[in-house]
């Protein structure tokens, strides 16, 4: 119907995200390959937070959907299109850059939609659509928002096929920071400690049994090891007494506005104070929340928020990204942070983070503690 796809697998042309040149095939193998899996899709359509928050953005505003044309980038499953188009859409384009678009397809058609939703294989980057549309949708979200980087995907949709009066859904988004508590930062120190005394015993062993000394890969070996325990970010649902202090916005994303080059990195200078009494500051975590609140000229009737935040009731399958201390440090009631935030896409892979951060933290009796700077990984 006047659209056309490019199948990925093949295609071995390059793109250019951020500035990196991608090779679509290592990214198809290293990125899109677990999206082509229906146990994938069904974590996310598991997801009751995630769900009942676009469902709700849909229907309780189909006035942004009644008669529109919509496209729907990464459709996964069909979910979001198929909402659109029962929201009344008078057309969805679903582009899917996997073989799940033929799963999105057989949904479609087995809720008697095919007249309306069009699932187009392809990358969205490739796709040549018809017409230009009034809504764009989609669940572009990774691991504290940024992780996979589709949103790039997102806004190269927009700025080619969305309508100068359309929205997007999601229409905002934010990250958060904030100090928090957990054993885990014992667990992976003794991890660590572990892996380490049973390297050393492997080079006894490999000396004595096979005459070969590798004692000069301690090094190498031990980098690999804290990297691994120590600097890699960890996915954890905390619950909210593990959070000891004040949550700061680290970064605001204008989805109608905001370019790739706003998000390729996020840079942060925030305080937080300690609000839990006698703790321990076991490192930072990390969330998001997108809001749907349609555009200035076309407001939402209804504003839904999709939080990832530590809930007592609610888990997402985003969870928190968790940045360990070690060793953690102890803190009192109304001690001050003060904590710089910086987040890049890392060198070898633009889907993947690497952070640094820094934190100065002065009690209340005004004595300022030796301050500390880490690095770490979101793999
Ligand atoms: C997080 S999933 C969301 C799936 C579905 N929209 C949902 O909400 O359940 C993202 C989907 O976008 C697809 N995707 C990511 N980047 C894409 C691109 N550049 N072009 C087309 N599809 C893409 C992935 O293969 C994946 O199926």
């Amino acid at each position: 119907m006047g659209s056309t796809g490019n199948g990925f697998a093949g295609d071995r042309a390059a793109t250019i995200s951020g500035g990196t040149v991608v090779d679509k095939d290592v990214d198809f193998a290293n990125y899109f390959c677990t999206y082509g899996f229906l146990y994938h899709q069904k974590e996310m359509l598991c997801d009751r937070v995630r769900m009942d928050s676009y469902y709700n953005a849909v229907f309780d505003n189909k006035h942004h959907f009644d008669g529109k044309t919509v496209l729907d980038v990464g459709t996964g499953s069909g979910i979001l299109a198929i909402w659109a188009g029962q929201a009344g859409a008078r057309k969805v384009y679903a582009v899917e850059a996997t073989k799940m678009s033929e799963h999105a397809r057989e949904l479609v058609k087995a809720n008697n939609l095919q007249d309306v939703v069009e699932v187009i294989e392809g990358s969205i980057e490739d796709v040549t659509l018809p017409e230009k549309v009034d809504v764009i949708i989609s669940e572009w979200m990774g691991y504290f928002l940024l992780r996979e980087s589709m949103f790039d995907s997102v806004i190269c949709a927009r700025d080619r096929w969305l309508k100068p009066t359309g929205v997007m859904y999601p229409s905002n988004a934010r990250m958060w920071l904030a100090p928090m508590r957990s054993r885990l930062a014992d667990q992976k120190m003794s991890d660590h400690e572990g892996a380490m005394g049973d390297w050393f015993c492997f080079l006894d062993e490999t000396k004595t049994n096979y005459g070969v000394d590798m004692s000069v890969l301690t090094k190498p070996f031990s980098e690999e090891q804290k990297k691994y325990y120590l600097q890699t970010s960890l996915w954890n649902n905390l619950h909210p007494n593990q959070v000891v202090g004040t949550a700061a916005i680290i970064k605001e994303i204008d989805c109608l506005t905001v370019t790739v080059n706003d998000i390729l990195n996020v840079r942060a200078s925030i305080s937080s104070s300690i609000s839990a009494e006698e703790t321990r500051l076991c490192g930072f975590a990390g969330w998001f929340d997108v809001h749907f609140r349609g555009s200035k000229e076309n407001p939402a009737q209804q504003e839904i928020e999709l939080t990832t935040a530590p809930s007592e009731d609610y888990s997402t399958h985003w969870g928190q990204q968790v940045f360990l201390l070690h060793p953690p440090i102890s803190v009192s009631k109304g001690d001050d942070l003060n904590i710089n935030f910086s987040m890049d896409r890392s060198k070898q892979n633009h889907r993947l983070m690497e952070v640094e951060l820094s934190c100065e933290i002065k009690q209340t009796s005004g004595k300022l503690l030796l301050p500390f700077r880490n690095k770490f990984y979101i793999e």
